[in-house]
């Protein structure tokens, strides 16, 4: 799939100025980027809800021939495939608010999708001829077979609304599956649900890949879960592209890092990646740069000043987390940023790492969590579990200097935040000059920050088949 100079405004706000991005097949490409970066806008672009003013969108699946989805007709009219013929080529989408019809049971919400797959016409169906039962029944087994997938047979008959968070977002991936796409669209899956749950969904992810071959396109500020399970990695801010490349790579761009953490925390960031370089001959903790994006939730306020990297603390807390690795972790002391990784996961991770026997690689998902990050070891001593190594070595001194770096990230954090938001109000709405025109598939994906002056809402779409 492959996006090419994709521009959205919304009135005099342009939520995606010029976006190029490609999903090869068989890869999972993370799409990650401060609040309001527009990866949502990007997904409802991809999936035919907006129209965007320019770009061109197409997908080409495997042995097939190459699929329009945005595009200039031969008129140079601008148009769109329709969201149903978008899932019809073979692409599905989950949603950042969980969208289950909650008073049916599980069974039957996945049902509905896998038999938008059939040919069963509405008549067919009420006369209940023979072709449409057979359709049902298949659907009904591809649909048990989905939810086996993602862990939920034995739920089959229960409620959707009555499901766990984590459950009903293991319910709209197996509904998204149901249409047997090449290609699926996750859209923050991990939002909302706690720590072993998002273990789960990342574990889930994967295997929606590599066993089924399914391309994912993944939209997630859980950067544990983006580092564990992407191949690749684009980064969005303003509506642009500012990254692009290897999780490890985008991870310690300094681009990427002003971004999330503001320029101070970048500049930060920057002198510890050089203290750490001049530092290199102590051994210890100089494998995981000090100058990486943490690996922790970005998706809100709260959480960027959990993460926040403090240059000196970053170091410090390198060597002594590689330290206590060497006196007792399983994962290889030799490799600092394992060994770091498997200190500060929570204590659930590690547990359930430790009973499936898979430690290392427990410690490989998360080997990219910077030593900075002493915001997960926190939050495990706050939940009652036991405190890793690295925490109680964490000095008095540490934590003073600790909160003040944090409380430092916070406010240029929120005041990014706010900047972005000011500037976003202050666009005028004057030249808004098409209609806001909502329909059917729109209306599916109401607006998330603000009505639309200029909704770019399909105002041309294409029927053609896939
Ligand atoms: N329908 C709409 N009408 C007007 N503005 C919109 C609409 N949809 C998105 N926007 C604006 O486009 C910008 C990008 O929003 P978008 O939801 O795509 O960001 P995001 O990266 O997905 O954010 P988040 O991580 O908070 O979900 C924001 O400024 C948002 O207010």
């Amino acid at each position: 799939m492959r996006a090419d100079g994709i521009t959205l405004r919304f009135g005099g706000l342009t939520s995606l100025d010029g976006v190029g991005l490609t999903l090869n097949r068989g890869e999972i490409l993370a799409v990650i980027g401060p609040n309001g970066a527009g990866k949502t806008s990007l997904f409802n672009s991809l999936t035919g809800v907006y129209l965007p003013q320019e770009g061109t969108i197409e997908f080409l699946p495997a042995g097939g021939a190459v699929v329009p989805l945005v595009h200039n007709n031969v008129l140079g009219r601008r148009v769109s495939r329709k969201p149903h013929l978008v899932n019809r080529a073979g692409i599905s989408r989950t949603f950042q608010n969980i969208r289950l019809f909650n008073a049916l049971t599980v069974l039957e919400n996945v049902q509905i999708a896998a038999e938008t797959r059939s040919a069963s016409g509405p008549i067919g169906v009420m006369l209940g001829l023979p072709h449409n039962r057979r359709n049902e029944r298949e659907a009904r087994r591809h649909s048990r077979e989905m939810l086996d997938f993602v862990g939920l047979s034995g739920k089959e008959q229960n409620i959707a609304g009555s499901l766990s968070y984590g459950d009903q977002r293991r319910l709209e991936i197996a509904r998204a599956m149901a249409s047997n796409p090449k290609v699926l669209l996750l859209d923050e899956p991990a939002a909302g649900t706690n720590p072993s749950e998002k273990l789960g969904l990342a574990q889930l992810i994967t295997r929606i890949n590599t066993e089924l071959g399914i391309s994912i396109l993944l939209i997630e500020h859980d950067m544990r879960l983006v580092m564990s399970v992407a191949h690749r990695i684009t980064v969005l801010n303003f509506g642009k592209v500012i990254a692009s490349g290897a999780p490890a790579e985008v991870q310690q761009n300094p681009a990427v890092i002003e971004a999330y953490l503001g320029s101070d925390a970048a500049e930060e960031a920057a002198e510890a990646a050089a203290a750490a370089d001049a530092a290199a001959g102590d051994g210890a903790g100089t494998e995981a740069s000090a100058a990486e994006l943490p690996a922790s939730d970005l998706g809100d306020g709260d959480a960027k000043a959990d993460v926040v990297p403090d240059a000196a603390e970053a170091s410090t807390a390198d060597a002594e987390v590689a330290g206590a690795a060497e006196a007792g972790a399983d994962a290889p002391a030799s490799d600092a940023a394992e060994a770091s990784a498997a200190e500060v996961s929570t204590a659930e991770a590690e547990a359930s790492a430790a009973e499936s026997g898979e430690s290392e690689s427990a410690a490989e998902s998360g080997a990219v969590e910077s030593a900075a990050e002493s915001g997960a070891a926190e939050s495990a001593a706050e939940s009652g579990t036991e405190a890793s190594a690295a925490e109680s070595s964490a000095t008095s001194a540490e934590s003073a200097q600790l909160s003040e770096a944090e409380s430092a990230a916070e406010s240029s954090a929120t005041s990014a935040e706010s900047a972005q938001l000011a500037e976003a109000e202050a666009e005028p709405d004057a030249d808004a000059d098409a209609d806001a025109e909502p329909d059917a598939e729109s209306s599916a994906e109401p607006p998330a920050k603000r009505s639309p002056s200029e909704s770019p809402a399909r105002d041309t779409t294409e029927e053609g088949s896939a």
